[in-house]
């Protein structure tokens, strides 16, 4: 592919070693902030050494984050949960300041961070829209122009002059989202807070923001859920304790994740009853699906003796969430037979497709369900992974499989 020549005036958002600390002990927190006010009021402090070293019961919640952003891309932040990346949105969106590093940004900023966040809750949505446009730049006459956008996209029309305290967490949502994205932003911010819509509306707004990104807008997106990352992020970072941990391509950022933070272990935990037969060597390769068929991964395994009519019980996930579950009994497949040694596939039905953050739990049976004879747990589906040795676990007495 050829590269894009960037110039320094494509850069729309520029970090350069941000840091925000917190104080978890309340009655500190309150005492630093009244002596912060006096400082500040007092010529000849210190300023930049006082914010950037830290008291007692104080941590960095983001700690040294440089990144840089240019026109229509996306970046996505990834990282468990307080791991810092709202707190970095806010600092990007102005709503606090950092204690160190510098912030720059450009042009006309949209976000949707917290619930409500923007929005007055006494005045109606249209009011809001008013107050919202003019915040961002734009005279009166530049939002009436846009104000049926935003009532069409927001899908709420109904409500529009409602106060925004009686409207429902996804109508809150549906209105911020409309907002920010129709006010022709520069940069886009996006927490996590999409995810209280529903899906349609999901889908929509993630539309829109391939649409805006076509037109040069830049994006951030937080959100749990990596596939969405993974479709519209051009590059990803990975927060730790509030520190990048993995800056680059949005694959190998989830592939890191998983990697850094898969809740038992990577790639997956192999679980044997102590009676079993079968030793998984390993997952041979995963083979993606061809023109309108379907994807299949291979397993290779020894086993002390031939069994005899088989069956595979499996889970499907993307970002850890259940999509699919079914076993090969309920596809009406005939049990199949294992030698002492060799493969077996799993075919998954057309359109599961397998995505990076995608991972698959799955149990080899005797006919009739009532004995397993292993059982894997949650392996990523990531190519990458596929070819490392798993974590084995021999557990006595295991009944039940995936
Ligand atoms: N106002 C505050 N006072 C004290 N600590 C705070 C404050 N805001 C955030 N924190 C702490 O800072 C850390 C980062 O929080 P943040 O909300 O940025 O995490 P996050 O990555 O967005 O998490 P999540 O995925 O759960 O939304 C957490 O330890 C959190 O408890």
């Amino acid at each position: 592919m050829p590269k894009r020549a960037h110039n320094n005036d494509d850069v729309l958002v520029r970090v350069e070693g941000v840091g925000k600390k917190f104080c978890r002990d309340l009655k500190k927190s309150l005492w630093y902030g009244v002596k912060d006010i006096a400082a500040e009021l007092l010529p000849g402090e210190r300023e930049i050494e006082r914010h950037a070293t830290l008291r007692r019961g104080e941590f960095w919640a983001v700690d040294d984050v440089s990144f840089e952003l240019r026109r229509g891309e996306c970046l996505g932040l990834i990282g468990r949960n307080g791991a810092g990346k709202t707190t970095l949105l806010k600092m990007l969106n102005g709503l606090i300041k950092p204690d160190k590093g510098r912030i720059e940004m450009r042009g006309r900023v949209g976000a949707l961070i917290a619930l409500g966040a923007g929005f007055n809750p006494i005045l109606t949505g249209r009011e809001n829209i008013y107050v919202n446009g003019s915040v961002l730049g734009l005279t009166k006459r530049e939002i009436d122009g846009k104000l049926e956008q935003i009532v069409e996209f927001s899908g709420i029309p109904e409500f529009i002059d409602a106060p925004v305290q009686s409207y429902s967490s996804g109508m809150t949502v549906r209105l911020g989202f409309a907002v920010a994205s129709t006010l022709s932003p520069d940069v886009l911010i996006l927490d996590e807070i999409l995810s209280v819509g529903d899906s349609a509306f999901q889908l929509k707004c993630l539309n829109r923001l391939g649409e805006l990104m076509l037109t040069g807008t830049a994006s951030i997106m937080v959100t749990h859920q990596l596939h969405n990352i993974e479709r519209h992020s051009n590059s990803a970072v990975v927060l730790v304790d509030g520190c990048v941990a993995f800056s680059g391509l949005t694959h190998a950022a989830i592939d890191f994740y998983h990697r850094q933070t898969g809740p038992d272990g990577f790639p997956g935990e192999f679980v044997y009853p102590s009676n079993s037969l079968f030793r998984i060597k390993h997952v041979v390769k995963q083979h993606p699906p061809r023109a309108g068929g379907s994807s299949s991964l291979t397993v290779a395994y020894d086993a002390e003796r031939p069994v005899g009519r088989c069956h595979i019980s499996y889970v499907f996930k993307v970002s850890g969430v259940e999509i699919f579950r079914s076993t090969t009994k309920t596809l009406g497949d005939s049990p199949f037979n294992l030698d002492r040694n060799g493969t077996f596939d799993i075919v998954f039905p057309a359109g599961l497709k397998a995505l990076p953050s995608s991972s698959i739990s799955f149990s080899l049976w005797d006919e009739d369900f009532s004995q397993v004879f292993v059982w894997v747990k949650d392996m990523p589906l990531s190519t990458q992974n596929n070819d490392r040795s798993p974590r084995i676990v021999v557990r006595s007495g295991y009944q039940n499989g995936a």
